[in-house]
């Protein structure tokens, strides 16, 4: 089934002038009544071989001086324009008229009819007023359905679609964020005053591998729902829904970005990380897509899912420190508790914005028939918000208490909380209504990106070792360099003693 159907001709006229050149072209090789071929037609020839034209001008002029369009249309250029003019002109009244219908309609109404029904328009303007983003997946679906059949464009616009990448993106920017927020200790940085490092490779394998396992975890999610993708607005573009890929393609799809990625954790990051990958996956598709429509639990599950990328850029940056690298070690060892705190982080912060957004297209998802808080209790959607973007606080003033950020990271996160805080409180009140469901939305999107960038800005040391590096370091008596025989303890005397007896006596 298409969804876009072509235009019907009685139509074309009045799109002509959104239409590109390219669907004109299209248009006008469906067979007119009568109809000459281009390249009989002499004055197009003329057109054709105008010398010191441009490609575009040439096109144009060949465009606009086929007498088969004005066969068609039955107009020039410019009678066209004054057509599509007066058709809008036309359109305009019609409205207006519509309008005046409405009113004196509207006139004759009972007053209390007539004040019930301004509250349901001032309603309806508030909800559709709501701007949800189209999500990107849709977006690429709508270019990759305008290029030419079989082309390699078409082709990878399509795949690129089915992995959502905008989601795809995000989730790989938090274990990133991770990554980049393990405390390295400070003995292993190469020289005092620089920044301990972490691997480079090993966070091309992390993000890579994240990026694959997104994917197949997104594919898998649209190849579970297409009947239900096309009930919703949001999501009635996309590729299989539109049938720009075979559900034959997308399996295979999946499965490829699925091994690829988890492969990549494995041999190139560590086998825990590539285990989270594997298991987020199945959470996802296997757990979470089908819960959807079952219980309104699912958001708690959709919540642990976006909470686990982070675990893995910690876990990927843990292991290089790591004593044995056992997934105990990586996950519950000594410093665990940050990559646990960036990954509540996540899980809180999908709360407020999930239940924001999903309460302005609350009637959608009732209609597909996914259980959502946002429709099934909209008191405890504004409830669950709240209490999730409260939750923030204590998080981030975890991380300094953990000492992987500064403790002047209190001060910045919690600003940045207070306002989503602010905003999910007005939800909370107003249940989503007057533009609260908007607001907290919006918050929330820029939410995420600040405190992320403010907690690697006040990551622990950091701002010392700035410091250092412009200031240099104060004076270091020579002395205190080295240890007198006595500083060690009488048991560690014995211990050396003992080490270099026993060295001395493997020699030959
Ligand atoms: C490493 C790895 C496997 C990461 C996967 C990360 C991932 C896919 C997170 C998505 C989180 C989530 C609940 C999205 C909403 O899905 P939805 O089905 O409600 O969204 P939709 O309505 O747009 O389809």
């Amino acid at each position: 089934m298409s969804l876009r159907p072509a235009l019907p001709r009685s139509n074309a006229l009045r799109d002509a002038n959104t239409v590109c050149l390219r669907c004109w072209k299209k248009f006008i090789r469906a067979p007119p009544t009568t109809r000459h071929p281009f390249s009989s037609i002499s004055s197009h020839k003329q057109g054709a071989i105008a010398v010191g034209k441009s490609r575009t001008s040439f096109r144009k002029d060949y465009f606009w001086a086929n007498s088969v369009l004005k066969e068609t249309f039955g107009q020039s250029r410019r009678e066209l324009q004054s057509s599509i003019a007066a058709i809008r002109a036309e359109a305009g009244q019609q409205a207006k008229g519509d309008n005046a219908t409405a009113k004196a309609a509207e006139e004759e109404m009972l007053p209390h009819r007539r004040r019930k029904r301004v509250k349901e328009l001032s309603a309806e303007d508030a909800h559709s007023a709501y701007p949800i983003p189209l999500d990107a997946s849709s977006k690429l679906a709508n270019i990759s359905s305008t290029l030419p059949q079989r082309s390699l464009k078409r082709i990878l616009t399509t795949y690129l679609s089915l992995s959502k990448p905008r989601l795809s993106f995000l989730v790989v920017l938090t274990a990133t964020a991770a990554y980049s927020l393990y405390p390295v200790p400070q003995l292993l940085a190469p020289a005092a005053t620089a920044t301990p490092s972490l691997s480079t490779l090993t966070l091309f394998f992390l993000t890579s591998g994240t990026a694959l396992c997104s994917a197949s975890a997104n594919a898998f999610n649209m190849l579970m729902e297409p009947k239900f993708d096309a009930q919703m607005s949001r999501t009635r573009n996309r590729p299989l829904v539109r049938k720009l890929i075979s559900p034959r393609g997308a399996i295979i799809f999946a499965v490829a970005c699925g091994l690829a990625g988890t492969g990549a954790l494995y041999y190139g990051v560590n086998p825990t990380t590539a285990f989270l990958g594997a298991a987020n996956i199945v959470l996802y598709a296997g757990v979470y897509t089908p819960m959807k429509r079952m219980s309104v639990l699912n958001t708690w599950v959709g919540a642990i899912v976006g909470g686990i990328p982070p675990l893995m850029g910690w876990t990927a940056a843990a292991s290089q420190y790591a004593h044995d690298g056992t997934w105990e070690e990586l996950l519950f060892g000594e410093g665990s508790t940050g990559g646990w705190l960036c990954a509540g982080l996540l899980f809180a912060w999908q709360f407020p914005h999930f239940n924001s957004l999903s309460w302005a297209i609350r009637d959608e998802y009732k209609n597909a028939g996914y259980r959502m808080l946002c429709w099934v209790n909209p008191a405890q959607n504004g409830r669950v918000a709240l209490r999730y973007a409260i939750l923030m606080f204590p998080v981030c003033i975890g991380l300094s208490y953990c000492d992987v950020t500064d403790w002047s990271f209190v001060v910045t996160s919690s600003a940045i909380n207070g306002w989503m805080a602010l905003k999910a409180w007005q939800f909370y009140k107003a249940e989503g209504h007057k533009g609260t469901a908007r607001g907290l939305f919006w918050a929330s999107v820029w939410h995420l990106p600040i405190v992320m960038v403010l907690a690697m800005a006040q990551k622990k040391g950091l701002g010392e070792r700035l410091y250092r590096s412009i200031f240099g370091y104060a004076d270091i008596d020579e002395g205190d360099l080295y240890y007198e025989v006595g500083d060690f303890g009488e048991e560690e005397e014995h211990r050396v003693a003992v080490e270099v007896a026993a060295e001395g006596m493997e020699k030959p």
